[in-house]
């Protein structure tokens, strides 16, 4: 449902993404991590049609998101690093926005605001105010609003940074389970979220994918049984401080 060809992205001498390809099928929940810098919301930005590639494609269920990027946008849920709220909404407010602007109207709008709340478990909160919300609260909104057109296929840029440790397992099972329906590509670079919310992983360094497989292959290359010493061995530090 995600293909990614020779995915290239420079900004003048710099290559900040280099010839990536992988794909991502219904049912797979694909990790994508990697240090500081590495490309990783670079990469997403390209995938989610926000940033023109220098080369390569990215195809969402067969739509080029270059040649035909309004088709291809409209079967993405995207959650951005810095998800956007108004938050002077509420959260059903936000969301009922949210839906007009999918050009949801009527019942179905009403359906998709109720869903998306329900998914992520903000009946609670619904009425409140999104400047009142704590950050996991603001987080699941963010992630509801990517979920409003019942999208096939899930972007989610660092869904679960900020968060405190039971909102960390809670959004990583909300993930997982979304998985089972649909394509999810999450960038990340907490390693326990391999094991813990990922039906496969690739790591990147420097624009380039260096390792790919499940979790499992993962442990076992790393020779130790350790994530940690796999990705350090894998990847060169500080992509930034490298420079
Ligand atoms: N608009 C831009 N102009 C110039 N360079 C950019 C731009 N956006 C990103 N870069 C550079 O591209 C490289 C990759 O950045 P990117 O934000 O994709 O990394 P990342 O893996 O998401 O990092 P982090 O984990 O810190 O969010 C970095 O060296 C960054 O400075």
């Amino acid at each position: 449902m995600i293909e990614v060809e020779n995915l290239t992205k420079k900004f003048g001498s710099k290559t900040a993404v280099d010839h990536l390809t992988f794909s991502v099928k219904k049912g797979e929940v694909l990790g994508f991590l990697g240090p500081n810098g590495a490309g990783k919301s670079t990469t997403m930005r390209m995938v989610t049609g926000f940033l023109p590639p220098t080369h390569g494609d990215i195809r969402i269920c067969g739509t080029s998101v270059v040649d035909r990027p309004t088709e291809a946008k409209q079967r993405i849920g995207y959650l951005p690093e810095s998800a956007p709220l108004y938050n002077d909404m509420t959260v059903a407010g936000f969301l009922k926005f949210g839906a007009e602007i999918r050009g949801l109207s009527g019942s179905d709008r009403k359906d998709a605001v109720e869903r998306a709340i329900e998914t992520c478990f903000l009946q609670n909160v619904a009425h409140q105010s999104i400047d009142t919300l704590s950050k996991g609260y603001r987080h699941r909104t963010c992630l509801a609003q990517s979920l409003l057109h019942d999208p096939e296929v899930l972007i989610l840029d660092e869904p679960t940074d900020g968060l405190d440790p039971n909102q960390k397992h809670e959004v990583r099972q909300l993930i997982r389970r979304l998985g089972e329906s649909k394509a999810i590509l999450f960038s990340t670079h907490i390693l326990e979220e391999v094991e813990a919310a990922c039906t496969r992983a690739v790591i990147v360094d420097r624009g380039k994918i260096v390792i790919d497989g499940t979790p499992a292959e993962l442990i076992e290359r790393s020779g130790t049984g350790s994530l940690t010493d796999l990705f350090r061995n894998l990847t060169t530090g500080d992509t930034e401080a490298a420079a």
